[in-house]
This record gives C-alpha cells, structure tokens and sequence, in this order.
C-alpha cells in the first residue's frame, strides 16, 4: 500500500526512553525526539505524544530514591511529577516554536461515549491549530476501576480517539524479541506480527527496570485493540535516529503489528454492530448531500427525530419513505436534536446556548449502506 502523505500519528515514549534507564528525565533524549515530532509535523503529519514519566519527574524533583511502592506515593511522585514533566515538554517544544497542550485521561473518559467525544473534540481542536497533544495517564485521581493503568493501554485508546493512521511505542529495546533480551542473551528480533497469538504472549514479559509499567505484555495489548480498530502499531527503540519519519515512511523498523482490518471495516463494524439507539428522518437535499456528496450531516436537512439517545449514540438515518440509508454517531442528544433540527446550524448557539459544531453527524462517523 502506498505511504499516505498526510498521516495521524501517536508516539507513546516509556519512562525507559524518558529517563535512558536512570532515575532522571534525559533531556537531550527528549529533545531529539521533539526534533523528529516537529520535522513531521511541518511535513504536514498531525503528532500526538503519549508520555509517561511523571513518576520520574516526581522522584527526580523530590529526590525521592526509591521506587514508589504504594500507590499513594505514586500517586504523590506522579502529582509532583506531572507539572514538572509538562512544563518540560512546553520549554523543549518551544524551541520549534511549537505549541502544546496537555490532556490527562483516565479509562472512565474514555469509556463513556459522551466523554470520549468532548476528549475527541479537544484532540481535534488542538490538531486543527496545529496544537501538539502532550497526554498522559491522570494518576492521581485514578483509583482501580477507572485507571487504565499503564500507558501502553492508554495511548491504543488514544489512537482510536483520534483515529490515527498509526501508534508509535518507544521503548529501550528495539522491538519485541523471541525473549525478554535483559534476561535471554540468545534472542532475536521479531519483525513482522500478523497474529497476536497465545504463543506470542507468553514471549512478552514483563518489565523488569523497575521503571516501566507493564513491559512488553502492555505493549501486545495495545497491539491488539489498536489493530482491532485498523490502526497498525510499531513497538522500536526511541533511540533509534530518526525513528518516527522512518515508521511514517513505512520503512521497516522494530516490530510491526499489522491490522488485518481497514480502518473503515472496524468503523462499519462498530456502527452496525448493534441495534441503533434512534433515528434520524431527512428531507430530499439531506439525502442528496450525504449519498452523492459524500457530506456530513447538518440539522438543517433533519425533519423528524426518533426516540431518546444520548449525544455519542448511533442512529439510524433513513429518508422521508422511511428507507434506511446511513448509520452514524449523532453529535448531539435527543433533546438538542429535535430543537435544532430543520434550522441552519448558525443558529445553534443561540438555540441550544451551546455548540458541538455545524453537524449533527460528522462523516468520519457515518456509513452509508450499500
Ligand atoms: N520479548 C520481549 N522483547 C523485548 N522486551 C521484553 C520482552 N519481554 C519483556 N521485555 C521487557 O520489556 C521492557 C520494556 O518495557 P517497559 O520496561 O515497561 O518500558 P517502557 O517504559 O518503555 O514502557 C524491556 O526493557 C524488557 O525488559
Ligand atoms: N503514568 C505513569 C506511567 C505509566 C507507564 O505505563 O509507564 P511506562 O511503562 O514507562 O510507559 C507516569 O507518567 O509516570
């Protein structure tokens, strides 16, 4: 397949690419690999940063030697941490004249599809204005059942958030081995994955620096759910020049998991995988725009709003005769819908006293049926 010019990309950096495996965030590390971020970016690719190390950060600034054991002094390291390792981020980005913005999510932002859009919505706001997103876990507020707890997990999600075209995790090997290669001197490299299997499971251990989370296991587990969502993720060492242009020009590097899905057959999957939550009746134009244009949605061309949903729900999209042409994720609730429907989406402001933007369903979040 050939390499698309434009690409959505989330490089994941490990505290073992942060620190180059000592107790200290390694700056000049860090600023080599915004170097990279900002040759893309002025490239025209859009660059997401998923970085652990606010634990570092926080033991770093504390002098705090040993390695945090229960989560309250985590969750104090990575307190401390956090705005030490932004600011960090803000000062070496600014170096490219390139401005960030921090987003902390835990698992419940995520799974909460009203959540998961508002946090979409920032993502894509920041990428409009060519904003670099700097994410990372919020540890301190996040407790067993709304942690997602490493953030190899953390940046798969994000990568669907933003539907990206790839995920980048760096670490300090080079890809995943036959063995753990800290503990295996005879190990190789495993190149190519196009099953994650059992077997290769049990090939993924955990890590042992004492400074990462989770190891290489964390990191087939973002494999798995981001190639489930058609995204191909490469797990390479961040000390590898030039890393990141090398995995956006499908050069190959580390160990690539391939997505056996399209990004559309898993997007068609989700909207028709189960029952719609209401549905959306539209006039002759409405029909037109979304089946010969290819257009999103507006509520200017909706004429009757069935059922209750919530803003997030997917919808079934029929014409005047009832006929079912679309399914799409509605922009925004029952309630807000039947108000706003049939009026230009000027007027939603001053209707609702709140926007989610000019369309009712975007086309990212729409397939037309066949
Ligand atoms: N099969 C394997 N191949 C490569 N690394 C492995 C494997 N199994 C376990 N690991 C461990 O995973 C570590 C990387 O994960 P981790 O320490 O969590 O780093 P990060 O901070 O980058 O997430 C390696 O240093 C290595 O010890
Ligand atoms: N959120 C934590 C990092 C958790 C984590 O998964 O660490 P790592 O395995 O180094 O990517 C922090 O900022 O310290």
């Amino acid at each position: 397949m050939a390499t698309k010019a434009q690409q959505t990309i989330v490089v994941k950096l490990g505290t073992s690419v942060l620190t180059g495996g000592t107790k200290k965030l390694d700056r000049s590390r860090i600023v080599e690999l915004i170097r990279q971020c900002a040759k893309q970016q002025a490239l025209g690719h859009r660059i997401i940063i998923v970085t652990s190390g606010a634990v570092a950060a926080g033991r770093e600034y504390l002098n705090y030697p040993e390695l945090p054991k229960t989560i309250a002094s985590k969750q104090l390291l990575a307190s401390v941490g956090q705005s030490r390792l932004i600011q960090l981020w803000e000062q070496l980005f600014s170096i490219y004249n390139i401005h960030i913005g921090q987003m902390l999510l835990t698992r419940a932002d995520l799974e909460d599809r009203e959540r998961f859009l508002n946090a979409q919505d920032a993502l894509k706001a920041l990428l409009d204005n060519h904003i670099v997103p700097v994410i990372n876990e919020n540890d301190a507020v996040a407790t067993a059942e709304i942690k997602v707890g490493d953030n190899d997990n953390l940046s798969a999600l994000v990568a669907i958030l933003a539907q990206a075209d790839k995920l980048i995790l760096l670490t300090d090997q080079a890809g995943l081995y036959t063995a753990d290669p800290r503990t295996n001197p005879d190990v190789k490299l495993i190149e190519e994955v196009e099953e994650i299997d059992d077997a290769l499971k049990a090939i993924a251990g955990d890590s042992v620096s004492g400074l990462g989370t989770g190891g290489m296991a964390t990191k087939l587990q973002a494999a798995e759910i981001a190639n489930r969502s058609g995204i191909q993720t490469i797990v390479a060492a961040g000390s590898r020049p030039d890393v990141i242009s090398d995995v956006i020009n499908d050069i190959p590097v580390g160990t690539r998991f391939h997505s056996k899905k399209s990004i559309l057959e898993s997007r068609k999957q989700w909207l028709f995988g189960a029952p719609p939550a209401g549905r959306l009746v539209l006039d002759d134009g409405a029909v037109e725009a979304l089946l010969k244009s290819g257009r999103s949605l507006l509520p200017k061309g909706i004429i009757e709003v069935r059922d209750n949903f919530s803003r997030g729900e997917v919808l079934d999209i029929t014409n005047k005769e009832g006929k079912s042409i679309a399914r799409g994720m509605s922009r925004y609730n029952s309630d807000a819908l039947r108000m706003i429907a049939g009026h230009h989406s000027q007027e939603i402001i001053h209707i609702l006293g709140y926007e989610y933007g000019a369309v009712a369903v975007h086309r990212d979040d729409m397939i037309i049926k066949s």
